[in-house]
């Protein structure tokens, strides 16, 4: 790449080159053309003055002595031959004359003949000589009439005279002013060009150091400055280049200072100042755009979902976990292993998940590095440790515990490097996931009171409400049957009335362990209303119900109620039906089972019975 100084000096050395040669080209020319003309008028001159000398010699009769006349004319300086030619017409009048005047050239001639003179260059380039051969034409109207010496017509051509004059000193005093003239423009040029020089001296090293410093820029180094080298226009530029990366460099130290605010560490700075800031700032608006996903997600499964593909997709971890702490803080849910949601434990010991103590982070409340020392926490997988693998486990707090775990399993040292890249902006990411978590567990939670009763921790009959077609729909699946028993406590006022309400719950609670222990873990338990219950019994019929529910009544009455002061035996009654083969509809089989309590009450208390449709002698929709 040519320089701009480079290019600037040619092209001037170029245009002066190009002027120089223009001017020794039409000196040249010129000088050629006034040497013509001079020596064209210089022998006409000569030639009018022989010719006045030779008419005066005839005039006074020394015409014989011409040819010493014309030796002293070529002797003149700047003459080199003075020749004269006599015509036909004046030999034929005078005879021949000298021998010299009696011997034409081809010019001479031609010039007798045509009566036109002839001016041409002889002798070559070393020596040219510039020759004339003028004609004497007879007149009888000028100061001497040739025509009374002459017996010729008017116009006739009488002789001719021939001047040879050298133009050598014209050539060379043409060349030295040529030379001086290339000289003066040959000194002008330099004169110029170092004028020039200097002139361009501050363009060219601004030019320069903008060159470099713009270079670096788009390296990210916004650090080299410009010298104001003058106070012209290109001290301007020099001036506003620096004041433009001042402003550059102040502008982005704020984005990173409220960058490294919002991920609340410095970012890692590899060089490129803009390109960094510009990573992280993307990062930032995908942090910004995974917040508006997960608050509309619906549930704490899907926000974990979410978790699990940032970990994989932005930030290419192909081996994670993702640890939820139940919300009574003592057990640890596996979310998702490697990005299989719900997966078996696989990085750590799975007792973390009984007794969540066992993780460190958890327990902590801290980030937990396992690159210094892998055995920081001892539940990090035994085999992992020993195939060399560590780990980075990060801690999502809510409402000031430890909610959840992402737990980075680091496979190699680029990946070790990668988490340290990476922790910043994950971190931001779990930061934004927080208080989502909190507020779906919060959610969860509270969806979770409203279907169950606070005093005993049963279902109630509002989930029975929400649940039954579902029920309904496993017992079809199945192709199944499920008995559903009422239950109530007999003469249950009196221990309210006797020994006070509170008494009174405390039975109650104590009737709801009962039935917990004498059913399965998948049956349902709902506290139906004050003193009534419904156990719904799954994949049984009628005939094991009615053993269940004997069962049930018997632990019931054999159990002494603590009503303070004394113990008290309470008995229940209740009543079954079976669904579907009591009824296809679930709301007319618990109607069922409801009439057969009352059946059971009727009965005299204390026992259990099964419908049978005697027992519905009603007409009303269930
Ligand atoms: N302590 C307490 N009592 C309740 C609760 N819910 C309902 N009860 C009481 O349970 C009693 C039910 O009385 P009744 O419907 O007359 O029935 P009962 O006395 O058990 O007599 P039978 O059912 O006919 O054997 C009422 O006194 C209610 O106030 C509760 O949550 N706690």
């Amino acid at each position: 790449m040519l320089r701009l100084q480079t290019k600037t000096l040619l092209a001037l050395a170029s245009v002066m080159l190009t002027l120089t040669l223009v001017i020794t080209l039409a000196s040249l020319a010129s000088f050629r053309d006034f040497s013509i003309r001079a020596a064209t008028e210089h022998t006409r001159t000569a030639a009018e003055m022989i010719r006045v000398a030779l008419t005066e010699s005839m005039l006074n009769g020394t015409m014989h002595k011409r040819d010493s006349l014309l030796q002293r004319i070529a002797q003149v300086d700047g003459l080199d031959e003075v020749r004269v030619i006599r015509g036909n017409l004046v030999e034929e009048q005078f005879g021949n004359g000298l021998a010299i005047e009696t011997n034409p050239d081809s010019i001479d001639f031609q010039v007798l003949q045509t009566g036109e003179p002839v001016y041409t260059l002889i002798g070559g380039r070393l020596s040219p000589e510039f020759r004339a051969t003028i004609p004497y034409v007879a007149t009888s109207k000028g100061d001497v009439n040739c025509l009374n010496c002459h017996a010729v017509p008017e116009g006739s051509v009488l002789g001719a005279v021939t001047l040879t004059a050298s133009i050598d000193h014209m050539r060379t005093a043409a060349i030295m002013t040529v030379s001086a003239l290339i000289l003066a423009v040959i000194i002008f040029a330099l004169i110029s060009l170092a004028f020039l020089r200097r002139m361009l001296q501050p363009l060219v090293t601004t030019a320069h150091e903008i060159e470099g410093a713009v270079k670096k820029a788009k390296e990210g180094d916004f650090s080299v400055r410009v010298t104001q080298r003058s106070n012209d226009e290109i001290g301007a530029i020099a001036q506003h280049f620096n004041s433009l990366a001042d402003g550059i460099v102040c502008k982005l130290t704020e984005i990173r200072r409220n960058v490294a605010h919002l991920v609340q560490s410095s970012p890692r700075q590899k060089g490129d100042l803009l390109a960094d800031t510009a990573e992280t700032v993307s990062g930032l608006v995908k942090v910004a755009q995974f917040k508006q996903a997960i608050e509309e997600d619906e549930t704490s499964e899907e926000v974990f979902q979410r978790i699990s593909e940032v970990v994989r997709d932005v930030f290419h971890f192909p081996n994670y976990s993702i640890y939820e702490v139940d919300h009574n803080r003592k057990v640890i849910n596996t979310m998702d292993v490697d990005g299989i949601a719900q997966a078996p434990t696989y990085w750590c010991n799975p007792d973390i998940n009984e007794k969540c103590t066992a993780c460190r982070a958890v327990r902590t409340g801290h980030a937990i590095d396992g690159r210094e020392n892998s055995l920081i926490c001892r539940s990090f997988s035994i085999e992992a440790r020993q195939s060399n693998r560590t780990y980075l486990c990060l801690p999502v707090i809510q409402s000031g515990g430890v909610g959840s775990v992402v737990q980075l399993v680091l496979n190699t040292p680029a990946e070790v490097e990668q988490a340290e890249a990476a922790r910043p902006l994950l971190e931001s990411y779990l930061r934004e996931a927080a208080p989502v978590l909190q507020a779906k567990r919060l959610m969860a939670s509270l969806r979770e009171s409203t279907l169950n009763d606070a005093m005993t921790g049963l279902r109630n009959r509002r989930f029975l409400e929400e649940y039954s077609d579902t029920l309904v729909n496993q017992c079809k699946r199945r192709e199944s049957a499920m008995t559903l028993i009422m239950l109530d406590l007999d003469y249950f006022k009196t221990v309210n009335d006797t020994y006070g309400h509170d008494v009174g719950d405390t039975i109650l609670i104590d009737l709801a362990n009962i039935f917990k222990a004498n059913v399965r873990e998948s049956d349902l338990i709902i506290r139906y209303g004050g003193e009534e219950f419904l156990i719904i019994l799954l994949d049984t019929d009628a005939e094991a119900g009615f053993q269940v529910a004997e069962k049930i009544r018997k632990a019931v009455e054999s159990h002494q109620f603590n009503a303070g002061s004394v113990l008290l035996n309470k008995t229940i009654s209740a009543g079954l039906a079976d669904f579907p083969n009591d009824g296809q509809a679930f709301w007319q089989v618990l109607k069922f089972a409801d009439v057969s309590l009352y059946a059971a009450k009727d009965g005299g208390r204390n026992q259990v019975v099964r419908f049978t449709p005697d027992l519905w002698v009603g007409t009303e929709k269930y």
